[in-house]
């Protein structure tokens, strides 16, 4: 889409992060539309993550700025709160709760929010086995190897509710299989109208986000953050 009609959901102007005297980010600029993937690709180190953390609203730019939904991402955060879906540093869980139960702790957190656009969620059962994880349904998190835990990770997150959903690395510690769900998942969530904020090294994540519809509409943009000096 383009012209005045445009939803920009994400919008950042010459943002920069600065720690002390060094620069881990430097001026980035990236626009997208409601219901599109912004990618963010680069080597280790390069600001990814600092990126999403001002997405997301969890740290402030040192300069430039970062909307999303139309707020200051800092204010979003917490008054978009039901908007906004954040994978960032891991997924705090209890112990003693099951595969299954998480979700539906989820959903009833969310009550009747717990909605996709005009689409219902789907169910427990049926999240868990769009994410695979229909045969650890009822082990505990400790339980999970690392690739179940970061697939119960990504199915957590992407079953709350949540316009924009902002993931760093969702693809880590995933075998080529679940790269696959996981590269599927993204895509429904973008064909049901969320709209993504996505790091990652996996460069099939990165095509399927970036290529157009076959209608020809955009489905995402990529941003490449230059390497760090080392
Ligand atoms: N609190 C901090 N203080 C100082 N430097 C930091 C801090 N947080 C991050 N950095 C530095 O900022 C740079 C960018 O880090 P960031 O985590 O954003 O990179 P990344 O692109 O996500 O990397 P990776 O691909 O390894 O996950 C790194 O050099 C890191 O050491």
């Amino acid at each position: 889409m383009s012209g005045p009609e445009r939803d920009v959901a994400v919008s950042v102007r010459e943002a920069t992060r600065t720690h002390g005297t060094v620069q881990v980010l430097a001026a980035t600029s990236a626009e997208i539309a409601a219901g599109e993937a912004l990618v963010v690709w680069g080597p280790n180190g390069s600001g990814k993550t600092t990126l999403l953390r001002l997405v997301a609203g969890t740290d402030l730019p040192t300069s430039g700025s970062v909307h999303v939904l139309g707020s200051p991402a800092f204010d979003a955060r917490r008054t978009r709160r039901e908007d906004i879906a954040v994978l960032l540093d891991g997924l705090s869980s209890y112990p003693d709760l099951t595969v299954a139960e998480h979700l539906a702790l989820v959903a009833s957190a969310w009550g009747r929010r717990h909605v996709l656009g005009t689409r219902p969620a789907p169910s427990v059962d049926d999240a868990l086995d769009a994410a695979g994880l229909t045969r650890v349904r009822d082990q505990y998190p400790g339980e999970l190897s690392s690739g179940e835990s970061q697939m119960f990770a990504l199915a957590c997150t992407l079953y709350r509710p949540g316009a924009l959903v902002v993931l760093d690395e969702p693809e880590q510690r995933l075998d080529a299989a679940w790269r696959q769900r996981c590269r599927a998942l993204l895509l429904a969530a973008l064909d049901a109208g969320r709209t993504l904020v996505v790091s990652t090294h996996d460069r099939l994540l990165r095509a399927a986000l970036v290529e157009d519809r076959t209608d020809g509409t955009r489905r995402g943009v990529q941003i490449e953050l230059a390497a760090p000096a080392r």
